[in-house]
């Protein structure tokens, strides 16, 4: 999908809602676990109540790879489910890769080609050479870790090297990569107030924003310094959704809770016009 067609959605839902499917078998409603697979199932009746409330969805391959073999075909269900009956949404296989050129390569052909996301979330630590594989696929985006919202954000990324914060370093280098236009990066909720600073770095590019819900972040707050004229803000949350309720009305509560967001959005998108 190409960053307009993401913002027609944006647009048009009146959300920039991207909601995780970080699925624990420990979390889900316990009638669940007699399905043939426990984790499609939670992950489709999610889906089928909330799709009209977020513009993306986004697992964390984590909590599929925990489960070996059955995990994996877990994820692939899911996004065939999602690219077949809901090509309008985006998706993000949340994975953290990044290596080496040829070792990328295949990281990207994984997940673009096998399984068919639109971005993979990638780790910045090797550089332009173990990044460029990924940007070299059309209408895909790569989201760059930049400010985390977890407290290990503070050991290295906001460190100063050469007096520049580290992940100040990172926005600003990256812009120079090869097909930078396809880049997007993470950048947590509960950093939101770093967000004024990183919007002077990169006007316009995309931000993945997790963090709102179970870690604390505040929506208005990354609104209020992270939105660019085209949006430019998918604010993720996982836990806060789906897990809202473990009863047989589970997906419904995802909903509910899925609704508070899209209409805090919708209020914040109002600014725009
Ligand atoms: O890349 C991410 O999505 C990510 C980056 C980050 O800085 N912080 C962060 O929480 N995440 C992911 O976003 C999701 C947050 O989940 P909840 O805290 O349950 O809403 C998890 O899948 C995390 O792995």
């Amino acid at each position: 999908m190409t960053t307009n067609q993401l913002i027609t959605q944006i647009k048009k839902k009146q959300s920039f809602l991207c909601i995780g499917l970080d699925v624990d078998l420990n979390k889900i409603p316990q009638h669940l676990l007699e399905e043939e697979d426990p984790i499609f199932a939670f992950n489709k009746a999610i889906i089928d109540a909330t799709h009209n409330l977020c513009v993306a969805y986004k697992p964390n391959t984590a909590f599929y790879e925990a489960y070996g073999i059955k995990g994996w075909q877990a994820l692939e269900k899911t996004i065939h489910y999602l690219n077949e009956n809901h090509p309008e949404i985006y998706t993000i296989a949340d994975a953290k890769r990044g290596d080496i050129g040829n070792t990328s390569s295949m990281y990207a052909k994984a997940f673009f080609e096998d399984l068919g996301f639109d971005s993979v979330t990638v780790a910045p630590y090797m550089g332009k050479d173990s990044i460029e594989p990924f940007l070299a696929f059309k209408d895909k985006h790569t989201i760059l870790l930049a400010l985390t919202s977890n407290q290990g954000a503070f050991d290295f990324q906001t460190k100063r090297v050469d007096g520049i914060e580290l992940y100040k370093q990172v926005l600003e280098t990256s812009k120079n990569w090869k097909n930078s236009e396809n880049l997007m990066y993470v950048v947590g909720a509960t950093k939101a107030e770093y967000l004024a600073d990183i919007r002077k770095i990169i006007p316009e590019r995309f931000l993945l924003v997790p963090g709102v819900g179970a870690q604390g972040g505040n929506l208005q707050e990354v609104c209020k310094y992270g939105m660019s004229p085209d949006v430019g803000l998918l604010i993720n949350s996982s836990r806060g959704i789906i897990y809202a309720s473990q009863d047989k009305d589970f997906a419904q509560a995802a909903a509910t809770k899925a609704e508070v967001l899209q209409k805090q959005m919708h209020e914040e998108l109002k600014q725009l016009h």
